[in-house]
């Protein structure tokens, strides 16, 4: 399955670090184009390991390629991955971070994670009801009884969020006070998530279809100058979610099982997050209350859909809402801007 769609695929990596991670990839990664957005002091020379075909952005190209627009891209943050997303041209992105490695499943053969992605993503997903054999596209498993017939075909799969050993994704009031905490169950599972249902994203380990929901797979601006860092694709998440429900798009959770060696630090992790541990109590009814008017048809237009609501509902919470409102425009413009239908001349494109 990988190999046939390779040309379709573009892997998407934020880094402060080093790009030595990618040598555990090299057997699974070598076939597909990297974009690599270097975040932090632009100066600073890092290297990508011979053989992989990549691009490298750093805060003066986005800046020079962007212009005024490259204010809706965060700076010190892992945010800044979705200028990936929008410079791609490809169908479909795996975004995975720099201190992630191969794991291996219970049988000890090392996973090929983006294979897994592709698979989930070019399968249905049921999110009108719910199969309790998990996956029923999966080999050896099916529809169970009483499952409706009208409901087998399911839908198209837009996002797909894989999961990681060792270290979770855990907030830094968690990480503080479970430090050892290492996460060593492997669960041989693949759910879609319910419509009506919001979850908790996180970037290490995402694929998603970037014709079907890419607009809306913005992470906000955090970091450097903002009062929120973290929630980058807690928010990517919610939206991404609230959007897939209403175009009747799918998301699964769980398999594929990465490998994520470190653990940020929780001190300045709890800095970042402080005021997103209050907001998330106001995001979460927000998004669990949206509702997008039908002649949104599109990614593009549910987003600015979205905006105007995030403005109008989460503005009062704090003026930083109005600010990623309006930065949440300008992604759509920078959107429109690097994904314009292809000019016809003559007749051909
Ligand atoms: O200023 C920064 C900080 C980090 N990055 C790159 O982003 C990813 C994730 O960073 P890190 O491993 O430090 O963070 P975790 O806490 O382990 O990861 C979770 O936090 C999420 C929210 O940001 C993230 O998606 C989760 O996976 C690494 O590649 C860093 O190099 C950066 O570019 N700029
Ligand atoms: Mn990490």
């Amino acid at each position: 399955m990988a190999r046939t769609l390779n040309g379709e695929v573009d892997i998407v990596i934020p880094t402060i670090r080093s790009l030595n991670f990618l040598e555990d990839w090299r057997p699974f990664f070598e076939p597909y184009h990297l974009i690599i957005i270097q975040d932090g002091d632009p100066t600073k020379e890092i290297k990508v390991p011979e053989g992989f075909d990549y691009e490298l952005y750093n805060r003066n190209d986005i800046n020079r390629i962007l212009g005024p627009k490259a204010n809706c891209i965060s700076f010190k943050d892992g945010a800044c991955r979705c200028f990936g997303f929008l410079v791609s041209k490809k169908k479909f992105i795996y975004t995975i971070d720099d201190d992630c490695f191969v794991a291996k499943d219970p049988s000890g053969k090392e996973i090929d994670a983006l294979a897994k992605h592709l698979e989930n993503l070019t399968k249905p997903s049921t999110p009108y009801y719910f199969n309790t054999l998990y996956d029923p596209y999966r080999e050896g498993a099916d529809f169970v009884r009483g499952y409706p017939f009208s409901l087998r075909a399911g839908v198209p799969t837009a996002v797909s969020h894989g999961l990681w050993l060792n270290i979770p994704d855990y907030d830094a009031p968690t990480q503080l006070v479970k430090p050892l905490d290492r996460n060593t169950r492997y669960v041989h599972a693949v759910l879609t998530i319910p419509k009506g249902t919001l979850y908790p994203m996180c970037a290490m380990n995402l694929a998603f279809n970037r014709e079907l929901i890419g607009a809306a797979m913005y992470f906000g601006i955090m970091g450097d100058g903002q009062p929120l860092g973290r929630y980058d694709d807690m928010w990517a998440g919610w939206c991404t979610k609230v959007v897939c429900d209403h175009l009747g798009y799918g998301v699964k959770t769980g398999l594929p099982y990465l490998w994520h060696s470190k653990a940020s630090n929780p001190f300045v992790n709890l800095k970042k997050e402080y005021n997103g541990l209050f907001w998330q109590e106001e995001m979460i009814p927000f998004f669990q209350s949206v509702i997008l008017p039908k002649k949104c048809t599109n990614a593009q237009e549910c987003y600015l859909e979205l905006a105007k609501q995030a403005k109008e509902k989460l503005g009062p919470v704090d003026p930083y809402f109005n600010n990623l409102a309006d930065a949440m425009v300008t992604w759509i413009e920078a959107w429109e801007e690097f994904n314009a239908p292809a000019k016809v001349k003559n007749g051909t494109a």
